[in-house]
């Protein structure tokens, strides 16, 4: 069996990706990627300006996953441009993913795009809607108007093809507003779930929590968060234009994790917690793993079984 996967009309060798903020932060980091068995890679999200970010200790791994409130600590806008705008010219047969975020809210998405849409990048963008909106707001796409107007206005002159990285959202409601929005746009994926926001960790050993930022609230990731990763995946892709392909992220440690991405309708899979545990050889287990299931399911490509959840009606 073959672990190839389509993407944005690409075949990968496998459809195995790192999850922005993990691994991705500097041009070594994303040329080591990419020589790993991962099949693509994508960039830390950037902001207009490089950043700090939080103070540490504000990346912890626990037993069960992660907790993080990192506080988008990237190299800057043309740092990641810079090294986008190399690499497709030197690997043209490889494609890749550059991260886009704001942290200034509305406005600086829209200069952000709008200087990714004026440069010589012509590759895929993961415009990141877990980003502050302005104080008193909720993250981006929580605000569904707010995510119809600032679509509608990268739209607007914005011609190169991007998706959009979601927060998890738990309630039926929200899977059909979210998807009422984003079926509006020539969108060219969608990618669940972000880490589930604003957790709480605390030392057993000190009665205290793990990370500095926000009191201890941070992002939650790894085996946490799979039941919420899968039913995210899952009501997306029912309820997508079928032209707008799923990118699965959230609690993959197994190839049985990510076959039932796979199975819920994902065509790439993204890897972060366990990532950032194990190192870049993650991604060599994770393809032996998959393509042990294939084998011993009778399956010669995941075409045979993406998207085939099977339910108890
Ligand atoms: C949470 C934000 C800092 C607003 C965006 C960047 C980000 C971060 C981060 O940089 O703290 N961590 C995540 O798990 N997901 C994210 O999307």
């Amino acid at each position: 069996p073959t672990l190839q996967a389509t993407f944005y009309g690409h075949t990968y060798d496998n459809p195995f990706m790192n999850a922005s903020g993990v691994h991705c932060m500097t041009t070594a980091e994303l040329d080591a990627l990419a020589d790993s068995a991962a099949g693509s890679f994508v960039t830390k999200s950037a902001t207009a300006e490089a950043r700090e970010g939080n103070p540490e200790p504000r990346y912890v791994n626990v037993d069960l996953g992660s907790i993080n409130s990192m506080g988008l600590p990237n190299l800057g806008l043309d740092y990641y441009l810079d090294y986008a705008i190399k690499r497709q010219a030197s690997h043209p047969d490889q494609p890749f993913v550059m991260s886009v975020a704001s942290y200034q809210g509305f406005d600086e998405y829209v200069t952000n795009m709008r200087k990714i849409q004026e440069s010589d990048y012509t590759g895929l963008v993961e415009l990141n809607l877990s980003c502050p909106n302005v104080p008193g707001k909720p993250q981006m796409a929580y605000d569904f108007e707010d995510t119809d107007r600032l679509l509608t206005e990268i739209f607007a002159f914005y011609t190169k093809p991007f998706g959009v990285k979601l927060p998890p959202y738990f309630d039926i409601m929200h899977f059909d507003k979210i998807a009422a929005v984003l079926n509006q746009f020539d969108l060219k994926f969608v990618n669940c779930i972000n880490s589930i926001g604003n957790g709480l960790y605390i030392d057993k050993a000190t009665d205290t929590v793990v990370i500095k930022p926000k009191g201890g609230f941070g992002g939650i990731g790894g085996e946490y968060v799979k039941p919420t990763a899968l039913a995210n995946v899952r009501a997306l892709k029912q309820r997508l234009n079928p032209s707008i392909e799923i990118i699965g992220t959230g609690g993959i440690l197994t190839g049985r994790d990510a076959y039932e991405h796979l199975l819920c309708g994902a065509s790439m899979l993204q890897v972060g917690t366990q990532l950032e545990k194990e190192g870049l050889g993650v991604f060599d287990r994770l393809t032996k793993e998959l393509l042990a299931i294939l084998e011993s399911k009778g399956y010669a490509s995941i075409a045979e079984f993406k998207g085939k959840l099977g339910t108890l009606d």
